[in-house]
């Protein structure tokens, strides 16, 4: 079975792929101290827990933090006695192509975001991933990356707000009763709620406009959903989308099927 770990700046996923379904997925802050030794712990504990039986013969990494990928390294090789593929490693080979300026290190979970859009999607798509930033991924016909935007994060936009203004408390992002606010915490999640509705709608547009073709939206994370109440902003949303794409660069590279 394999092991998928999608390390984000503020998240990892781990997840267990039997080879046609996820047994369980788990989450937990991204924290480059973190040791193989607690990695382990916490996974066999919860592992144990769910009662869910896992021989993990493989093991995967997509890491936005590179430091961390050491002790995930050792993780996978003490533990499940294997070498990891390690998405952006020349070792580990992509199904599409990336073209962009030369020397641009893309994200791997970008990467790995264009190929799970283009193996349930086809092409000329737009990712949309509300983690740490918000991106947007641009994919060709033929599944290739081929640039795209980057954000700020919604919860990091609130935070930067609380950080920076002595007067504006910590608030969670909602879609708020009315635009206008008329109490502090109601303004704030105005301005980033439909901000970002209009960040969303407007970058799109312009994709789609510049590229001079129909793209399908494609969105994934947490957030997502709240942004899209209306059904207009993306066409479809896919939760754990770079968890997904994981598996099949994994597939990819081995044949295998679990
Ligand atoms: N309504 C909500 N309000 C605040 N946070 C939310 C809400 N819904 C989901 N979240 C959080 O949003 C985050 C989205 O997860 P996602 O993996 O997409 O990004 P991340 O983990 O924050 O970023 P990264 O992948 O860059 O580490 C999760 O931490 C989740 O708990
Ligand atoms: C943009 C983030 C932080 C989103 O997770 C990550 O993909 C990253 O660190 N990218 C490197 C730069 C780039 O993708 O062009
Ligand atoms: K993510």
């Amino acid at each position: 079975m394999l092991l998928a770990i999608d390390c984000g700046n503020t998240n990892t996923v781990f997840s267990i792929w039997d080879g046609t379904r996820f047994l369980a997925t788990w989450r937990t802050s991204t924290e480059h101290q973190r040791t193989a030794d607690q990695y382990y712990v916490w996974l066999s504990t919860l592992m144990e827990f769910q009662k869910i039986e896992a021989d993990i013969t493989d093991v995967i990494i997509s890491s936005t933090v590179p430091r961390v990928v050491f002790n995930l390294r050792v993780l996978s090789d003490r533990y499940f006695g294997t070498r990891p593929l390690v998405v952006g490693r020349p070792d580990c080979a992509l199904p599409v192509e990336v073209r962009v300026d030369a020397g641009t290190a893309v994200g791997p979970d970008r990467l790995v975001n264009t190929v799970a859009g283009h193996h349930l999607f086809g092409g000329d798509l737009i990712v949309v991933d509300f983690g740490t930033a918000t991106t947007f991924d641009v994919i060709d016909s033929d599944g290739a990356y081929v640039g795209g935007v980057i954000a700020p994060g919604v919860n990091l936009s609130l935070e930067a707000l609380h950080q920076a203004a002595a007067a504006l408390p910590h608030v969670d992002v909602t879609r708020p009763q009315k635009v206008v606010g008329t109490n502090t915490v109601a303004c704030m999640q105005s301005g980033v709620f439909w901000g970002y509705v209009g960040l969303v709608r407007e970058i799109c547009a312009r994709i789609k406009e510049e590229r001079g073709r129909a793209m399908k939206v494609i969105s994934t994370g947490g957030l997502a959903p709240l942004f899209n109440q209306a059904g207009e902003l993306y066409d479809e949303w896919v939760d754990d989308l770079t968890i997904h794409g994981l598996t099949v660069i994994h597939k990819y590279n081995t044949g295998a099927t679990a």
